[in-house]
């Protein structure tokens, strides 16, 4: 007992080393005042919101962008790029005289891919222009009310925070944004708004602001233009993953940028071939970026803070369930006042999980009944939330603020959470399905480890997905094992159940025997719960086969065990992946939802404004059917020998289809992919409210 208290000392006392060395790597020996910003905005920062000094990333940045150069950020996750850019914004505004007033409409515009990044911005900027009140701040984004938002456009905003699809809407289609006096435009996380989708929206914007842009030198007899003479305009990308995909985006928006944080591992004179939109008037001697994908590339490719605690834990698939409740049992019975985050690659996985980790209980089941009433609690004691892009924006609002304000507690989340959100006091990140890209890796376990915090990162891997670990060591990751048989050995067994010595498989612990029973009878005596799992099952299968480039040689859904998928959503038989019954529940499901008003007049655009179901036969003569032509004719070449036909739609001739797994499944897989779905999402936010705004004009709101 001595002994490990003794250890346990240590290991603090080795833990707030670690910490003061990871914060001495990451502040600069210099103030705010001293890098040029107001003095009022120097003591904002230092007094009022409590930062000592500028952390590297500021002190190389703030100077650079108070000269007006454009400039390329890359710095590690939660190293402070958001004052980085609002800062220097704020302190040339706050000296524009006459004073900036509503009437001048917005002078900076930060692009994030994501509402609840958008949030986040919007509230530091608050913070930030606490005694700047003639400056006014503004957010506009997908699934909020389009008119209120144009009424905020219409009185003006000073610094406007926007998502893409919502910001280019009110490009085209609100006449009083006024937006003659744009001076910087930002484009945070630049690499993942380009990623989910954006990069036709991302260039319509470019143009649409270029187009009434206020050039320099012009003549202009507009009395309203208020930015200072010989004041460049300016553009910031910024992202702790910059890498060759913003490439096309940097030379359309930046003039000869600055480059912060990017090594010359990855500048290379301009050798890659930069794609054909390339203007032909293009400086020849432009600076790319390059990401080393050498045998032997710098451990620094993406920065991932070095204090984070890197696990990955070996779960066959059948155990996978029974491995991430004791995991987190464990880490909350380590430390009860902790916060965890877990990501799953679909909503329904969230729902599904969600639901179980809020009402199961421990232990199962007792010999009386006062007894089971003194004795059972709930098998995790935190509050549970969950996060993705198919919740009410209230819901997805509250659940953000709540997590945030918790000091214990458990978030569930798509990825709609891995970028940019800071969360105070995240101890620990649990990647429960594979993240895909080496950046999604970086950014999901960005969420922990924050400005030189401690911070625990664990992926979960089958092992036949074991090589994805040499994937992330490409990018600097390395990851040391999580010994899960030593924390499964910790939990006492029920009733007589005996204690084996030597454990031979994970499957046969009698630990894991034991909670794996309980869960099943748990889900199978609620039929809400059933179909959850069934539904969480289902777009998971999806999701795998939907792995993108390299990443589908390490996770083949035909390598899969169904059955053992389906235990780990506690089913003890495999559902059908795509029966009709199934097709009708989901069908059920969301004509409730509407009814329910959960789900508001989502319209979904089809190809041809007629869609059509067609069947093709996988390699093992199932048959598969997709709602989407166009997935199906970009995906028809690569399925091989299958056969492909034209049906009829199902419920018309009423037949029920049974879905193929192979290459037809990797074909629906792709249109259930986390990147797509979440922007497709994002969109349907500009959409959306057209008929909800309508209504409300033709109401005279
Ligand atoms: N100089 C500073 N001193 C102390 N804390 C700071 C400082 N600057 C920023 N912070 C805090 O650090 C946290 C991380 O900042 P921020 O979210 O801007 O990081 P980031 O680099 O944008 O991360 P990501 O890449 O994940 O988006 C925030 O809570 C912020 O308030």
């Amino acid at each position: 007992m001595f002994k490990r208290t003794q250890q346990t000392a240590r290991e603090t006392k080795q833990e707030a080393k670690d910490v003061t060395k990871s914060k001495n790597g990451l502040f600069a020996s210099c103030s705010f005042s001293s890098l040029g910003l107001d003095p009022k905005l120097s003591d904002q920062l230092q007094e009022r919101m409590g930062f000592e000094a500028p952390t590297l990333v500021q002190a190389q940045s703030i100077p650079v962008i108070l000269s007006g150069r454009d400039v390329l950020v890359n710095a590690a996750t939660g190293t402070g790029k958001t004052i980085a850019y609002l800062a220097p914004i704020i302190h040339h505004l706050q000296a524009y005289s006459p004073k900036v007033d509503r009437s001048h409409g917005t002078f900076a515009l930060v692009i994030v891919p994501t509402r609840e990044l958008c949030l986040q911005v919007y509230e530091t900027l608050e913070k930030l222009l606490h005694r700047f009140h003639w400056i006014v701040p503004g957010y506009v984004m997908g699934g909020e009310k389009k008119a209120k938002e144009k009424a905020r456009l219409r009185k003006g905003i000073s610094i406007l925070i926007a998502t893409p699809g919502r910001l280019l809407d009110h490009l085209k289609n609100t006449a009083s944004f006024e937006h003659k006096n744009l001076r910087w435009v930002i484009f945070d996380e630049a690499d993942c708004i380009l990623e989910m989708g954006y990069g036709k929206e991302t260039e319509q914007i470019i143009k649409l602001l270029g187009s009434r842009q206020h050039e320099e030198g012009e003549e202009d007899d507009d009395d309203d233009i208020v930015v200072p003479k010989g004041a460049q305009k300016q553009t910031l990308l910024l992202s702790a993953t910059l890498n060759e995909k913003v490439n096309h985006l940097a030379k359309l928006s930046l003039d000869d940028p600055v480059m912060i944080g990017l090594d010359n591992s990855k500048l290379q004179q301009k050798q890659l071939p930069i794609e054909s939109h390339a203007s032909p008037d293009s400086d020849e001697d432009e600076m790319v970026i390059h990401v080393n994908k050498s045998a032997n590339p710098s451990s620094e490719d993406y920065g991932i803070p070095s204090q984070l605690v890197q696990k990955y834990v070996k779960v066959p698939c059948g155990a996978r369930l029974v491995a991430l409740l004791s995991v987190l049992k464990n880490l909350f019975e380590r430390e009860a006042s902790q916060k965890v985050v877990v990501f799953f690659s679909t909503r329904d996985a969230v729902d599904f999980h969600h639901s179980l980790l809020s009402e199961f209980q421990w232990p199962p089941k007792s010999e009386t009944q006062e007894e089971e009433a003194a004795t059972k609690q709930l098998f995790l004691k935190c509050k549970t939330f969950r996060l993705h892009g198919s919740m009410e924006q209230e819901d997805r609002r509250s659940a953000f603020a709540n997590f945030k304000a918790e000091k214990q507690a458990l978030l569930l989340s798509t990825d709609v959470a891995a970028r940019g959100l800071d969360f105070p006091k995240v101890r620990c990140i649990i990647q429960y399905d594979c993240p895909g890209e080496a950046t999604e890796y970086v950014h999901r376990v960005g969420r922990t480890a924050r400005i030189g915090e401690k911070g625990e990162a664990l992926l979960f891997l089958q092992p036949v997905e074991i090589d994805y670990l040499k994937d992330l060591k490409k990018h600097g990751a390395t990851l040391a094992e999580y010994p899960l048989l030593k924390v499964l050995d910790k939990f006492p067994l029920l009733g007589n159940m005996p204690r084996i010595k030597k454990v031979i498989s994970l499957e046969s612990h009698p630990w894991v025997i034991s909670l794996q029973r309980a869960l099943e009878f748990f889900t199978y005596a609620e039929p809400k719960m059933k179909n959850l799992a069934k539904n969480a099952f289902v777009s998971w299968v999806r999701g795998y086969a939907a792995h993108k480039g390299e990443l589908k040689s390490i996770f083949v859904v035909k390598k899969l065990h169904l059955g053992h998928v389906a235990k780990s959503f506690a089913l003890k038989e495999q559902p059908s992946l795509v029966g009709k019954s199934h097709h009708k529940e989901t069908m059920k499901r969301k004509r409730d939802e509407r009814q329910k008003g959960q789900h508001p007049k989502k319209r979904k655009k089809m190809s041809g404004g007629n869609s059509r179901m067609y069947a093709c036969l996988s390699s093992s003569s199932s048959v598969h059917y997709i709602q989407d032509e166009v997935l199906l004719m970009r995906w028809a070449p690569s399925l091989g020998a299958a056969g492909l036909a034209t049906l009829p739609r199902p419920e018309d001739k009423g037949f029920a289809l049974e879905v193929g797994v192979g290459a037809a499944m990797a074909a629906q897989g792709s249109s259930s992919s986390v990147d797509s779905f979440e922007a497709a999402e994002a969109k349907d936010g500009a959409e959306e409210e057209e008929e909800e705004e309508e209504e409300e004009e033709a109401r005279g709101a």
